[in-house]
């Protein structure tokens, strides 16, 4: 119930450019290459289906009209499936673009009218991420497949009041606590509904996200809007773990799909009192501002214990490769612990927060230069879990009380959205708007 089928057009050699493999095995091949090794690259490979990704602006190879597409463009990420899954975005594997944005429902709208704008929404978003274009399209993704296009919609803490559903709305959305750290704007946090859009083109996403901003029409007014970005696929020798804007490795100590805990993490229980939100997840949304004029200017020595791991392939510094297990215990000559007691992944870890862990999906951004000339850029921090209380904040909290990374960053915008499931047929939200 956590991989989301990635369906995908194109030809074999075209996307490897392994001339040995088979017109019929290429597309799985190209792909597992490119995202097994992904953050969460695992998710969506363990469930590949290869199939055609038709439409407006998809690839049909029979079709000599039809425009040829790579298998980047071609990538197809499925909305739903015949079973409750959760929505598309959460395990896919990260895209190299995104767009988030928050609309606030108009007045009077009500729960008629978000029912009505959700229902819009989602028949619009299992469309694009077909490769298909709506009615009166723009024409911005002509020539375009889906490249792996998925909108992801979340419910926020004011969604309910606005909606007279406050006696659904689960506890897990109660507000965040406030942390030493953060300096939020408000008018850039929260929002009673949320959108994740990601694409491994930026046109297809920019798109998605003026088509979804269209059909919104009069119930929903636009709070806030972010850009975000990953490496391009294809642009590493071989699949890596993405690096962020600080030049590490982010992403390594992640929760994979294959642990056995990995779902009761990262998905709503079949138990849950909320039953509209079972097998859905909450996000936390973070914009972190990195101050990288102070971040460049330490030495990589220095970089590397205020992570605890070594910069060029994200090892532990106690040793081993990016995915050998940190040995939290050795000392170093001196006496003192290798991986420093202050250390971002010793603090973050499940180790030292009563096994708490999160699927972090960020992306990069960079809004250019603030008036001093220093970058407005750092991470959009996405974490998804079952229980933000007993992930997010209890991690956070850790953080907040001594992470030798905190100095450089500042916690400027937040957000914390209900994701439910999506079912074989009908619209995102449907049993809590309906139910
Ligand atoms: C509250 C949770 C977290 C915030 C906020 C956060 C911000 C943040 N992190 C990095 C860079 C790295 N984080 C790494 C590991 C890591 N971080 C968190 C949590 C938060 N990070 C966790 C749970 C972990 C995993 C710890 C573990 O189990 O080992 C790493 C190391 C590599 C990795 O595992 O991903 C880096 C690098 C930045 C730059 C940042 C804010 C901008
Ligand atoms: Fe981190």
């Amino acid at each position: 119930m956590t991989e989301n089928s990635t369906k995908t057009a194109g030809t074999a050699a075209e996307a490897t450019g392994d001339s040995a493999a088979s017109e019929a095995d290429a597309p799985a091949v190209a792909l597992s290459r490119r995202r097994l090794l992904g953050t969460v690259g695992a998710a969506g490979a363990a469930g590949l289906v290869v199939g055609g990704a038709g439409g407006a602006f998809g690839a049909v190879a029979a079709q000599d009209d039809a425009p040829k597409l790579s298998t980047v463009g071609a990538s197809e990420v499925a909305f739903r499936a015949d079973r409750r899954t959760p929505q598309a975005g959460i395990t896919t594997p990260m895209q190299a673009r995104c767009h988030l944005v928050a609309f606030d429902l108009a007045p009077g709208a009500g729960r008629k009218g978000a029912a009505a704008l959700m229902r819009r929404w989602s028949a619009l978003a299992e469309k694009l991420m077909a490769g298909k274009a709506p009615a009166d399209d723009s024409g911005v993704a002509l020539d375009a497949g889906p490249a792996s296009l998925t909108v992801t919609f979340g419910f926020g803490h004011s969604f309910f009041g606005r909606t007279e559903l406050t006696a659904r709305r689960p506890m897990q959305l109660d507000p965040l606590p406030s942390f030493s750290a953060d300096a939020l704007d408000p008018k850039r946090s929260n929002g009673d509904l949320w959108i994740q859009i990601g694409a491994d083109d930026a046109l297809v996403a920019f798109h998605a996200l003026r088509a979804l901003q269209k059909e919104a029409g009069d119930t929903a007014r636009l709070r806030w809007q972010m850009n975000g970005f990953n490496r391009s696929p294809g642009a590493t020798a071989q699949p890596m773990t993405t690096r962020n804007l600080m030049g590490q490795v982010d992403g390594t100590n992640n929760p994979k799909p294959s642990d056995e805990d990995f779902e009761e993490r990262i998905f709503v229980g079949r138990d849950a009192d909320q039953q509209w939100m079972r097998g859905g997840s909450y996000v936390v949304l973070r914009r972190i501002r990195m101050l990288l004029d102070t971040w460049e200017k330490k030495s990589r020595a220095e970089q590397e214990r205020v992570i605890g791991r070594r910069k060029a392939d994200g090892a532990p510094l106690t040793g081993g490769d990016e995915h050998t297990a940190m040995d939290l215990n050795k000392l170093g000559p001196d006496g003192s612990p290798v991986i420093p007691a202050d250390a971002h992944a010793r603090i973050a870890a499940p180790e030292s927060n009563q096994g708490a862990a999160m699927l972090r999906r960020p992306f990069s951004y960079h809004d250019g230069f603030r008036d001093d000339g220093a970058p407005d850029a750092g991470l959009l921090f996405m974490a998804w879990q079952a229980d933000p209380l007993r992930a997010f904040t209890q991690i956070q909290r850790k953080l907040d009380r001594g992470d030798a990374l905190s100095p450089f960053l500042r916690h400027e915008a937040s957000g914390l959205y209900a994701v439910p499931a999506v079912e074989p047929s009908g619209y995102v939200g449907q049993p809590l708007l309906e139910g």
